[in-house]
C-alpha cells in the first residue's frame, strides 16, 4: 500500500474511532452563549478581532457573525505544533501588525492547552502597543500542565478532557479541521 493510502486509512480510522466530546449542536450552542458574553464586555468599544491561524479560523467565523458591535478583523499565525501532536517552541509565521497600537485587541483561538501560544501572542500584541488584550477560546483542555498555574482565557466556550483534540478548526496531523464537533483521539491512535 502506498504511504498516501496508509495515511488516508489512518485518518479515516482516527475519525471513526474518536470520542465525541462535544457534538456539533453543543458547540454551536456554546458559541451562541459566548457571543452574548463577549458582546456585553465590548459595549461601547471598537476592537480588533484577531484570529489565530490556522486553528482559530472556524471558531472565529462562527463567533464573529454573532457579535453585535462594530469591529475590525485581522489575523496572526503562530504555531508550536506544526502538524505534530506534541508542541515545541512558538514559531511566528505571520507577525502582529503595528496597527494594533492603541487598540483593544480580542485574540480568538481554537484551544488553550498548555497556553504558551496565547501567552506569546499576548506579549507580542502588548509590544505593538495594544491598549488592551483579551483572549477568547473555543475549548480549554483540562490538565495541570498550564504554562502558568490557573491560566485561563478571558472567554471560554467549552472545556474538554486531556486527550488530543480535533474538529472545529483543530487538526489531527494537519487534517480533520473540518469535523463539526470536538473529538478526542483514542489513546490507541495517538
Ligand atoms: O496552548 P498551547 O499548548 O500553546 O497550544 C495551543 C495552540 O496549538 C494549536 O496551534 P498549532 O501550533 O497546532 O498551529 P495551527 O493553529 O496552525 O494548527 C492551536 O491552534 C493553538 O494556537
Ligand atoms: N489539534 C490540536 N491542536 C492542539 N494544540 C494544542 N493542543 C492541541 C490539541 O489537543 N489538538
Amino acid at each position: 500500500m502506498s504511504s498516501a493510502d496508509q495515511l488516508q486509512q489512518e485518518l479515516r480510522r482516527v475519525r471513526r474511532e474518536a470520542i465525541e466530546l462535544h457534538s456539533s449542536d453543543q458547540v454551536q450552542e456554546a458559541i451562541g452563549k459566548l457571543a452574548f458574553e463577549v458582546t456585553e464586555a465590548y459595549a461601547g468599544k471598537v476592537p480588533v478581532f484577531v484570529t489565530i491561524m490556522n486553528g482559530g479560523m472556524i471558531f472565529a467565523a462562527e463567533l464573529v457573525k454573532r457579535l453585535d458591535f462594530p469591529l475590525e478583523m485581522d489575523y496572526l499565525h503562530a504555531s508550536r505544533y506544526l502538524g505534530e501532536t506534541t508542541g515545541g517552541e512558538v514559531e511566528w509565521l505571520v507577525t502582529p501588525n503595528a496597527s494594533l497600537a492603541g487598540r483593544d485587541v480580542l485574540i480568538v483561538d481554537d484551544i488553550l492547552d498548555v497556553g504558551s501560544t496565547l501567552l506569546s501572542i499576548i506579549d507580542a500584541c502588548k509590544a505593538q502597543g495594544a491598549a488592551s488584550v483579551k483572549t477568547c477560546v473555543l475549548v480549554d483542555k483540562q490538565h495541570d500542565r498550564k504554562a502558568r498555574p490557573g491560566l485561563k482565557a478571558d472567554f471560554t466556550a467549552l472545556q474538554a478532557e486531556d486527550l488530543y483534540l480535533f474538529g472545529m478548526g483543530m487538526d489531527y496531523k494537519g487534517f480533520w479541521r473540518n469535523a463539526p464537533g470536538i473529538y478526542g483521539v483514542r489513546e490507541s491512535n495517538s
